[in-house]
């Protein structure tokens, strides 16, 4: 894609060697992004995007940023001070985002422009039953909408804290994203609704699951619209014995996600 094109965006690595948010030095996480073997594999080819098969609108795309465009982002948030506090753990961006920030919205729509989002299974589905029953990672009028995002949080998130089972505030429009760095995690979605007979009718999903969940890699990208927005609370337990997957407790560090974000117009 998009690679050459990220890396002109974000850089190939960073020479800076304090990474720190004002509680210490570069963290384990940062230290093994830095010597990751994995960057040569991440740095090549289209984006992969995966569908939850469970919540219609719901993608992931696992290889988003590199272990050096990750730094680069931690690094452009650091020099922004948001954090510089202690104390600090959330920052919000209205409409006039920084040039870092502008690029990052770029090489969103880009990885959803040229990604591959094809399964065996849809392709297969697709010449059975033609391209219409193929799912878009964002739906156009979102996708084309300008500007794709005008609000930023970032959520700085220590060892054990995570957040509540929530639907995000209608004043923000469809179609969002969720860029994870550092410590990975689980995140659940559950229905929004308790009527679950009214759900598995309209979404045509039976029986529908009570809790999927989707496990956010660093440097992952992951986008909801339509039901997946509106129809199912997302939630991060980062409790002990609620992060678990393979089979194995995921070991829980300090986690710092960016979720950008469109404000609905006032009628
Ligand atoms: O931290 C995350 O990954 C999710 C944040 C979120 O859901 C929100 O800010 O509404
Ligand atoms: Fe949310």
């Amino acid at each position: 894609m998009g690679r050459p094109l990220l890396r002109q965006v974000f850089g190939d690595s960073s020479d800076d060697e304090d990474y720190n948010y004002g509680e210490g030095n570069r963290s384990e996480a940062e230290t093994y992004l830095v010597t990751d073997h994995r960057t040569d594999l991440a740095a090549s080819g289209n984006p992969r995007w995966e569908r939850v098969k469970e919540i219609s609108g719901l993608w992931i795309c696992r290889d988003f940023l590199s272990p050096e465009q990750q730094l680069s982002l931690l690094s452009s948030i650091r020099s922004e001070g948001w954090f510089a506090e202690s104390s600090l753990n959330q920052a919000m961006r209205f409409g006039d985002f920084p040039p870092w920030l502008n690029e990052l919205c770029y090489s969103i729509r880009e990885a959803v422009l040229i990604g591959d989002n094809l399964s065996e299974h849809d392709i297969v589905a697709a010449d059975e039953h033609g391209a219409g029953c193929l799912f878009p990672i964002l739906p156009p009028e979102l996708l084309g909408r300008e500007p794709l995002f005008d609000q930023l949080i970032v959520n700085l998130y220590h060892k054990g804290q995570g957040i509540c089972a929530h639907v995000d505030l209608m004043r923000f429009d469809d179609g969002i994203a969720i860029i994870s760095l550092e410590s990975p995690c689980v995140m659940h979605f559950s229905l929004a609704t308790s009527d679950i007979q009214e759900a598995e009718e309209e979404y045509h999903v039976h029986p529908v699951p009570s809790k999927v969940p989707v496990y956010l890699s660093p440097g992952s990208l992951v986008i909801m619209s339509g039901e997946a927005r509106y129809g199912w609370k997302h939630e991060i337990n980062r409790k002990p014995g609620f992060q678990v997957w393979d089979g194995q407790e995921l070991e829980q560090k300090r986690r710092i996600s960016l979720t950008l974000r469109k404000l609905a117009r006032v009628e």
